[in-house]
């Protein structure tokens, strides 16, 4: 049995038919809505948040809601392999009752709330403070694509980006604008940025090394750029080719131009745990280009732990260390994936206050002059991590993983998200009925 298995408890559940488990996980857009119920009040949007974004408060109002990722019978325009399987799940649905109804079966449903006083308080106690709302920011189409070898043909990432953007994801980061020699993958930024600059819904940044970067992407119609820095000496040179002190004059001047014409930038801090060359690095060195950033006029911090080494034990004393100087609302965590601590780095990311996760797509990423950096956390993973927590996205996870998908089946490989590998077997295995 997989771990990803044990929350749903599929394996437990002998007599249950494959299309009576798809149900048990079926989502609040199918099952009636609390306003449905007549109670006046809506799942998450509709609660009385207080005016904080931490969750404690209102731990028991979220898990006392049953689990909902799924919206069977949203979105089947696309045609791709997913949501033909949940189009067929929905119309089988239908001999059941109405259609919302026909979702909606009390006896078989997943809730995470336990009943037991002693448990309920513990989860209070080790979940007190995770934010009601976490911003996710969607990194794929630019580091998730960055490494790949075979050329991504431009239309495949509009399309990518497209599909991201339809499913909630509040920011996509489109592209970057570095050198096509450093980075061939992405040197069709122009193209790609100049055909998504005017998707609604969803803010596009795209990464800017230099003035020139930055020049080229408000011509192509970049309304957001994001900076990128390391907490490594060595790291630096093999990615920007300077030094730390070299690379965050480069950026004053881009803050400065953007400044004038009103562009919100972003930082990054990368190797902010470990770096391929010099190994363990110190929380102070990723403090001290954190709030260089901060102070130069970056909106937010994003800490990239770059080739994926930490683990609660080192995010943790680094964290610390960083938000003596950012604000913790100012800061934004990015985990690459290679020793699977993405997820217990996020959560206790959340912890400790942050509420603003980078992700990948499918678990797509690496970047170039990182030796042994693999993918980052896939995003379909943080959105059923944090549904589970009861923590608003805005994300529909069903269009998310129609768009891992559509890239995954581009670069013919499966997807790097368990949640999609799991939720696509249980799918495959309900069209079998
Ligand atoms: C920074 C440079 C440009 C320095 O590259 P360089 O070779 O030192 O720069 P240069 O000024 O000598 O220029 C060399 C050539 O590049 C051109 N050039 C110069 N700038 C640009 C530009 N903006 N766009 C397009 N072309 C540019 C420039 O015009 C010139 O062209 P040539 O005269 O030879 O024909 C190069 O090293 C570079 O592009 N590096 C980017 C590498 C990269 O994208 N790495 C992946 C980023 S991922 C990351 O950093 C981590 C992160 C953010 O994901 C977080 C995490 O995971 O932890």
């Amino acid at each position: 049995m997989s771990s990803l298995e044990e929350p749903l408890g599929l394996d437990k559940l002998p007599s249950l038919s494959t299309i009576e488990r798809i149900r048990r996980f079926s989502s609040s857009a199918c099952r009636p809505s609390a306003n449905d119920m007549g109670m006046g009040n809506c799942w998450i949007e509709g609660r009385g948040c207080s005016s904080s974004n931490s969750c404690e408060e209102d731990y028991e109002e979220y898990t006392g809601e049953t689990f909902s990722w799924k919206r069977h019978t949203r979105d089947l325009s696309h045609g791709d392999s997913f949501n033909r399987s949940t189009m067929s799940l929905g119309r089988k649905s239908m001999v059941c009752g109405t259609v919302c109804d026909s979702w909606y079966f009390p006896d078989h449903q997943y809730k995470s709330k336990s009943n037991d006083k002693g448990l309920h308080n513990l989860r209070n106690k080790f979940l007190k403070g995770i934010p009601k709302f976490v911003k996710i920011v969607e990194v794929g189409p630019r580091d998730g694509l960055q490494n790949e070898k075979n050329t991504v043909p431009t239309g495949v990432k509009i399309e990518l980006i497209r599909r991201l953007v339809s499913s909630g994801l509040p920011v996509v980061e489109a592209t970057s604008f570095v050198s096509p020699k450093w980075v061939p993958q992405l040197a069709d930024a122009r193209d790609v940025m100049r055909a998504v600059q005017s998707l609604e819904g969803s803010r596009l940044p795209v990464l800017t090394p230099n003035l020139k970067g930055f020049e080229a992407a408000v011509a192509a119609g970049a309304k957001e750029v994001a900076v990128f820095a390391s907490a490594s000496e060595s790291f630096s040179k093999s990615n920007i080719n300077c030094s730390i002190e070299e690379s965050l004059v480069r950026y004053r001047a881009v803050t400065h131009a953007a400044k004038e014409l009103g562009i919100p930038v972003r930082g990054y801090v990368s190797c902010v745990v470990g770096c391929p060359v010099e190994g363990a690095i110190s929380p102070s060195k990723v403090a001290y280009v954190a709030k260089e950033l901060y102070d130069m006029g970056c909106f937010e911090i994003s800490l990239g732990d770059t080739i994926g080494v930490g683990t609660p034990g080192t995010v943790i004393p680094m964290l610390e260390v960083v938000m003596d100087v950012v604000p913790v609302e100012k800061l934004a965590v990015h985990f690459h994936d290679t020793y699977g601590q993405s997820l217990p780095n996020i959560l206790v990311s959340l912890q400790m206050g942050i509420s603003t996760v980078d992700s990948s797509v499918a678990g797509l990423g690496g970047c170039p002059y990182a030796k042994g950096a693999s993918g980052n956390v896939a995003t379909e993973d943080v959105v059923y991590m944090l549904d589970g927590l009861g923590v608003k996205t805005n994300v529909d996870l069903p269009k998310l993983l129609s768009a891992g998908d559509f890239i995954s089946k581009h670069l013919g490989r499966p997807s790097g998200s368990k949640t999609a590998v799991a939720l696509t077997r249980v799918t495959a295995d309900a069209s079998k009925i």
